[in-house]
C-alpha cells in the first residue's frame, strides 16, 4: 500500500513544529550522526545509556530508542530499565537489532527486549529482521546479504508474533503490523555505504512516532524522508562523506514541495 503525500508532509511538519525529545541508547558508531539527523529533521535527541539515569531520562522523553549496535552486559542492564520505564510512561519504544544473528549474543539481547519492554517498533535490515524469524539464521555483521523484498513474509510474521511494527529497510522499505503492508520506494543505492543511515531510520521513527499516533503512518512518513533526504543528497554527492553530509542538509531544508515531486507513490 502507499501512503497519501499529504501525510508524509503533515507529519513531517508537526515534527518541526512539535520537536519531540529522542532518548537514544544508541551505538558508538552512529552516536552523532543520530544526533545531527534528529536536529536536522526538527527533533531533539539526547543520548544517554547509564543506568543510573534510565527512569528520569524517560520521564522527559516522548520516545526511547534501543539501538544494539555496541551492546555489552551493563548497557542491557540500562535497555531493559529504560524500557520498562518507557512501558509504564506509555512511549513507544524503537528497538533497532543491529547485527542480530552476527552472534548469539545479540539474538539473545534482542528477544530479551522484546519480551521485556514490548517494542512498539522493530526496525532493522533485512538480514537483522529474517534473523529474528528465524533464530537458526547466521549474518555476516550489522550489513544486510538479501534483498529487503525477501523478508516481507517473515516481517508480517514477526509483526503478528511481537505485536508490534516491522520495518524493513533497503531498496524497498516495508511497514508492516502483519496486516497491512506499505512500501517506500525512494532511496539512492549510495545510502548503505555510509554507516548508521540504519540507525538514522529508526531514530526518526521514534521521532515520528511521537507525534502520530498511527504507528504504521508515523514510520512509512519517517522511510518516506528518509528516502526523499537520501535521493536529494546523491544529487549533490561524489561518494559516501559528500552523502554524509548532504544527506543532513537535505534533511533539514527539505520542502514540501520536494516531498511531493519526488515521493514514489
Ligand atoms: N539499495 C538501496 N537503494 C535505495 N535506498 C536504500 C538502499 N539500501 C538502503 N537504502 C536506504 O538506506 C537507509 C538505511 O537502510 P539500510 O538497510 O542500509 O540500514 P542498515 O543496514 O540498518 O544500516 P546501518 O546498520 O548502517 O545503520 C534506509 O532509508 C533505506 O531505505
Ligand atoms: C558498523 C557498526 N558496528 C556496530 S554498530 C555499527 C553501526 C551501523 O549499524
Ligand atoms: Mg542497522
Amino acid at each position: 500500500m502507499k501512503l497519501n503525500k499529504e501525510n508524509i508532509i503533515k507529519n513531517l511538519q508537526l515534527v518541526q513544529e512539535q520537536s519531540p525529545l529522542v532518548h537514544n541508547i544508541t551505538n558508538y558508531v552512529v552516536m552523532n550522526n543520530t544526533a545531527n539527523a534528529l536536529l536536522a529533521v526538527g527533533a531533539s535527541p539526547v543520548m544517554a545509556h547509564a543506568i543510573e539515569e534510565m527512569e528520569a531520562m524517560v520521564a522527559i522523553a516522548g520516545t526511547l530508542v534501543i539501538n544494539i549496535g555496541t551492546l555489552d552486559a551493563q548497557w542491557v542492564e540500562g535497555m531493559l530499565a529504560a524500557g520498562k520505564a518507557a512501558n509504564k510512561k506509555g512511549i513507544p519504544i524503537i528497538l533497532d537489532p543491529v547485527g542480530a544473528g552476527a552472534t548469539p549474543f545479540r539474538t539473545k539481547t534482542c528477544w530479551e527486549i522484546i519480551e521485556t519492554c514490548n517494542p512498539t517498533i522493530i526496525r532493522g535490515n533485512s538480514s537483522e529482521i529474517m534473523a529474528l524469524v528465524n533464530e537458526g539464521i547466521q549474518t555476516k555483521g550489522v550489513d544486510s546479504t538479501m534483498a529487503s523484498d525477501d523478508a516481507v513474509t517473515g516481517a508480517k510474521e514477526l509483526a503478528k508474533k511481537t505485536n508490534s511494527i516491522v520495518v524493513i529497510s533497503g531498496a524497498t522499505d516495508y511497514i508492516t503490523d502483519g496486516t497491512t503492508t506499505y512500501t517506500i520506494e525512494n532511496g539512492h543505492p549510495l545510502m548503505p555505504k555510509v554507516t548508521g543511515l540504519g540507525c538514522t531510520a529508526s531514530a526518526l521513527c521514534g521521532a515520528f512516532s511521537v507525534i502520530e499516533n498511527n504507528t504504521l503512518e508515523a514510520c512509512t512518513s519517517a522511510m518516506a524522508i528518509m528516502g526523499i533526504a537520501g535521493e536529494l543528497a546523491a544529487e549533490k554527492a561524489t561518494g559516501p562523506g559528500t552523502l554524509q553530509l548532504h544527506f543532513l542538509d537535505a534533511l533539514y531544508s527539505i520542502t514540501a514541495k520536494e516531498v511531493s515531486d519526488l515521493y514514489k507513490a
